[in-house]
């Protein structure tokens, strides 16, 4: 039996003029990493601060380990560690200060793993907090979060403001995270890092979960996609005649794309002994890519987008 940690029923907070989440639901397992995606103003943030208990459903529930989101929000602050959208700093003099102020808050009295994600995300917490960048502000608000070591993570685009190499360290966290046996629920735009450490992904379209995806099936889909490039116009004619799987292709590049089902593959790598193929390659459906067929089939039906 599968062990839901974080489970979200017709969740609904409606702000208004079609703003807001509508029933939402979604299953969020023990020790797996669970993304969220979707555009700007889909409904990722409210719906985080629905599973943090800050705000009153309209409709539905949120539950963390079975307790009511609204109703224990103080309960559920003692298993999950949160880092926000929007950080808002006490008025302290320097990261230290308010990381400090955090550990005896959170009751924290083992540092080696703040000083682990620390030493890894390169932050100098001696910084003053209201000079700090972006950048930093979002590290030191990741070590606040992650210093008490506790079961669940919940994180609200995390990555915002990272460069590309922090971002790297960053997943390499969060992966040290998963290995622990932690439950973490990450929302982003990024589809690359959602792809890079996430076991599942929902997405949110105008605040309705249009589809839920385990990112394994992205690897191992029922047809495959390749491009062949031939030595001749010719030889690519001949071939694009013959196969019945080319979806397209382009001359002047001397290539054609053939999208088949699995089973049909070694038939194909057959056949093309008898052509002058110059390379081939196998296309992967990248998250993204998939992530805008489904918001194109949602626009197909309900003529949005
Ligand atoms: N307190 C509020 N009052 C009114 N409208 C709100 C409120 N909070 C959010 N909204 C609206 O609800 C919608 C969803 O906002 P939300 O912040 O959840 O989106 P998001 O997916 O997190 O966006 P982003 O990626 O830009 O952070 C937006 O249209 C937003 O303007």
């Amino acid at each position: 039996m599968t062990d839901t940690v974080i489970k979200i029923n017709q969740l609904t907070k409606d702000y208004g003029k079609g703003r807001g989440i509508f029933d939402v639901d979604l299953d969020v397992h023990r020790g797996e990493v669970f993304g969220y995606v979707g555009t700007n103003g889909s409904g990722k943030t409210t719906t985080i601060r629905q599973i943090m208990g800050f705000v009153r459903p309209d409709k539905g529930q949120s539950s963390v380990l079975g307790y009511d989101s609204w109703k224990n929000a103080t309960k559920i602050m003692q298993y999950v560690s949160y880092i926000p959208g929007e950080i808002a700093f006490p008025s302290l003099a320097s990261g230290t200060d308010f990381l400090k102020l955090q550990a005896e808050y959170q009751g924290v009295t083992d540092f080696s793993y703040m000083n682990h994600v620390i030493e890894l995300l390169q932050l100098d917490p001696t910084a003053n907090l209201k000079r700090m960048s972006k950048g930093m502000k979002q590290k030191t608000a990741i070590v606040a979060a992650l210093m008490a070591d506790k079961e669940i993570l919940v994180m609200d685009e995390p990555t915002t403001g990272l460069d590309p190499l922090m971002r790297d360290a960053f997943l390499n966290l969060v992966r040290e995270e998963k290995e622990k046996g932690r439950t973490i629920f990450m929302s982003s735009h990024i589809f690359e890092e959602i792809e890079e450490v996430c076991d599942r992904v929902a997405m949110i379209k105008d605040g309705h979960i249009v589809d839920t995806l385990e990112l394994w099936q992205l690897r191992h889909w029922k047809t495959k996609t390749f491009r062949i490039y031939f030595s001749s116009k010719e030889e690519l004619a001949r071939f694009t005649e013959a196969f019945r799987f080319v979806i397209g292709k382009k001359e002047a590049q001397l290539c054609c794309t053939v999208e088949m089902p699995v089973e049909e593959t070694s038939h194909l790598f057959h056949i093309l002994k008898d052509y002058q193929v110059s390379s081939l390659r196998e296309e992967h459906l990248s998250l993204e890519q998939y992530f805008m067929q489904v918001y194109q089939k949602g626009a197909n039906k309900n003529g949005k987008c």
